[in-house]
């Protein structure tokens, strides 16, 4: 593993980024999962990291955790490096695993409580309850949770430690919509508050809805990083013209739409049966820059 020989934080434009990366590279049995990929995430923003089922994801995420050696690059997070830093920098950061906690036979209240003693100044149990809607199953033994419920617990004891930065693996995945949309609001109150998230999702509505900037991670690298409404946005500028003429559909791929709809309305001189124009949303844009094909037609 290369030393950390990053520039100390400090920038010209603002304070430094909660993390930076660069160059990083992991591989697992000779087969390199990531090869090169840069990351920053400024302080108080809330990131998304979205890419297919292998793409690296977690792999990045627990790197940036310090559970997970690195091969090669640079990374720094909250300042330090997090392959050598201490239990002052530990305590700083928040974790939500995907994987299960232990204590199977303990309440989620008893759950919490136990955390509490390792760490310096907990949040108060009830406050985490309410936080992440758990006060009616406070007595409940973890092993009878749900799978929503036992994520909810999970996102409690990643932020019980008031954590500046929370690293969310999947956060909300197995809970119903209800429960997605309650935790949505966690994380902007945690926003809100001045916490740093990063968080890995496969749901492009929750990356959309939450985050500040999104990076899409596809061949061991992040090929794109911007606001979930401007990414992409070379694809986007490219509208698709669709009507009926004669039994078949026809379609016009062009950035100048209104000059299509023009010619075709003189060509016509009537309504134009099945007329649309749509321009590409997030999730075609984000199969674009995977290299995937969007799935069929829905019109
Ligand atoms: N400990 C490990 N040993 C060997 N291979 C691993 C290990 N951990 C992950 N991998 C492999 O590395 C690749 C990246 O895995 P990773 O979990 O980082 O991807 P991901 O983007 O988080 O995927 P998902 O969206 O499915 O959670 C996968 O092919 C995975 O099988």
């Amino acid at each position: 593993m290369t030393s950390t020989q990053l520039a100390p934080p400090a920038t010209p434009t603002g304070p430094a980024p909660a993390v930076l990366v660069r160059g990083l590279a992991k591989s697992y049995g000779g087969r390199a999962v990531l090869d090169g990929l840069d990351l920053e995430v400024r302080r108080g923003e809330c990131f998304a990291l979205l890419g297919p089922n292998g793409a690296g994801k977690t792999t990045t995420i627990e790197v940036l955790e310090g559970v997970r050696r690195r091969d090669a690059g640079e990374v720094l997070v909250l300042g330090e490096d997090p392959a050598v830093a201490g239990r002052g920098w530990r305590a700083r950061v928040g974790v939500v695993s995907q994987g299960e906690g232990a204590g199977q036979e303990l309440s989620v209240q008893e759950t919490l409580d136990h955390f509490a003693h390792y760490t310096a100044t907990p949040r108060p149990t009830a406050e985490l309850l309410a936080a992440v809607g758990l006060t009616e199953q406070a007595g409940t033994r973890v092993r009878r949770l749900s799978g929503g419920q036992r994520r909810r617990l999970a996102v409690a004891l990643g932020v019980q430690g008031s954590p500046e930065l929370v690293f969310l693996d999947e956060p909300t995945t197995g809970m119903d919509p209800v429960a997605r949309r309650q935790f949505w609001q966690l994380v902007r109150d945690l926003r809100s508050g001045g916490t740093t998230v990063l968080l890995t999702t496969h749901y492009l509505d929750e990356a959309a809805e939450l985050a500040d900037r999104v990076g899409v991670v596809a061949g061991g690298r992040l090929v794109e990083v911007a606001p979930p409404a401007e990414l992409g946005a070379a694809l986007r500028r490219v509208a698709t013209v669709r009507w009926r003429e004669d039994g078949d559909w026809r379609e016009v791929r062009s950035e100048t739409p209104s000059l299509v709809l023009r010619d075709l309305l003189a060509a016509t001189r009537n309504e134009v049966p099945g007329l649309s124009v749509t321009r590409p949303g997030l999730e075609d844009v984000y199969l674009a820059l995977v290299g995937a094909t969007p799935g069929g037609d829905p019109r």
